[in-house]
């Protein structure tokens, strides 16, 4: 009989056929209120699950006994709880690597657009209020030669802090579970205490999983530390942000602009004051959002799901 798959999230065509060709596979293409109970139902009888964008709690796997392998189409893994994993013997696949390029080129399109006001001032443009020479009203701040401080040096911070490097010749200080010297020796990177980075980089970016020692891990206190002409760049995720505070200082001017990928809830509540900034350039979390990346990332996790299920070695697990 055949192992029995659930998608939660719409895959390319050649990919769903791989997965109906070999599994008995219940399909939803995302996860709505209106369809909840029949994911929840569908799991029950799951071998194996493959999907994004959705916290997958204990609670909808305790009903789910067969199950041996989640694959999620992400490399960060905070939708699930993973001491719950370990304890049940349970398999997480995520796609770490095949997203590293584009997500740098999302961070660094934060950074540029936020130093330069490019997203304000197309609006300017686009609104017809473009009448002459502009002036220091509309002048933005220098990205090259500006200090960048990395918190989080991993494969996406490496990829970032390359760019920063080779192209825009940029001083790299960094904060890290611990020092990376092969991105030392190439990058001429320092590694710092979180509060000197704080203290001296020009563009302050996040670069971290979402874990209990990340969570909130800067607030009111860190943009206090931070110079008054810093831009804060987090494309990580929003809870690891107080954003209230965060909100606090861009309003204040204690930090000159943010660029956000990513917020505490998420689409972002159009009432939210970031919307009003005009020293804030938020995207709708689209770090790994392009054609060739988002279908790397849906075959890793189809081929991390299928090893787990044919019992073979699983290129990627997080547990
Ligand atoms: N906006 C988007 O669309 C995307 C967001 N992401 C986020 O980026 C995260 C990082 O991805 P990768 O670079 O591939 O992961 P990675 O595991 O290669 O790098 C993360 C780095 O953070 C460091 N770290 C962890 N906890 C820390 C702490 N408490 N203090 C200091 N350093 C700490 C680790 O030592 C590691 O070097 C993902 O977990 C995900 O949340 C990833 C891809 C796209
Ligand atoms: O992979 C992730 O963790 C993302 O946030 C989306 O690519």
């Amino acid at each position: 009989m055949k192992q029995r798959v659930v998608v939660y999230k719409k895959l390319p065509e050649a990919l769903a056929q791989r997965l109906q060709s070999e599994f008995d596979v219940s399909w939803f293409d995302r996860v709505t209120e209106a369809n909840r109970a029949d994911f929840i139902a569908a799991l029950k009888t799951a071998h194996g699950m493959i999907g994004a964008s959705l916290p997958i709690t204990n609670a909808m796997l305790e009903g789910a006994p067969e199950l041996k392998i989640a694959s999620t189409i992400s490399v960060g893994v905070d939708n699930f709880d993973l001491e719950y994993f370990r304890q049940r013997g349970l398999m997480l696949a995520h796609t770490p690597g095949v997203l590293t390029e584009a997500t740098a080129d999302t961070i660094f399109a934060l950074i540029l657009s936020t130093a330069r006001r490019v997203v304000e001032l197309a609006g300017y443009v686009k609104a017809g209020q473009w009448k002459g020479s502009i002036g220091e009203a509309q002048f933005g701040v220098n990205v090259h030669g500006k200090t960048l401080g990395l918190i989080g040096m991993g494969r996406i911070g490496s990829a970032v802090a390359r760019r920063a490097h080779h192209g825009f010749g940029m001083p790299i200080l960094y904060h890290n579970t611990r020092p990376n010297p092969e991105t030392e020796r190439e990058l001429d990177a320092r590694y710092v205490s979180k509060e000197e980075l704080l203290a001296q980089a020009d563009f302050v970016c996040l670069m971290l999983p979402l874990t209990p020692a990340t969570e909130r891990m800067i607030g009111a206190r860190e943009f206090g530390m931070m110079k008054r002409s810093a831009i804060f760049i987090n494309a990580s995720r929003g809870r690891i942000v107080d954003e209230a505070a965060l909100i606090r200082a861009l309003q204040d001017k204690t930090i000159y602009g943010a660029g956000l990928d990513v917020f505490e809830v998420e689409p972002l509540p159009v009432e939210s004051p970031l919307l009003t900034l005009s020293n804030v350039v938020a995207l709708p979390h689209i770090g790994s959002a392009t054609h060739e990346t988002r279908l790397a990332m849906a075959e890793l996790a189809v081929t991390n799901l299928i090893a787990g299920l044919r019992g073979e070695p699983v290129p990627h697990l997080a547990v």
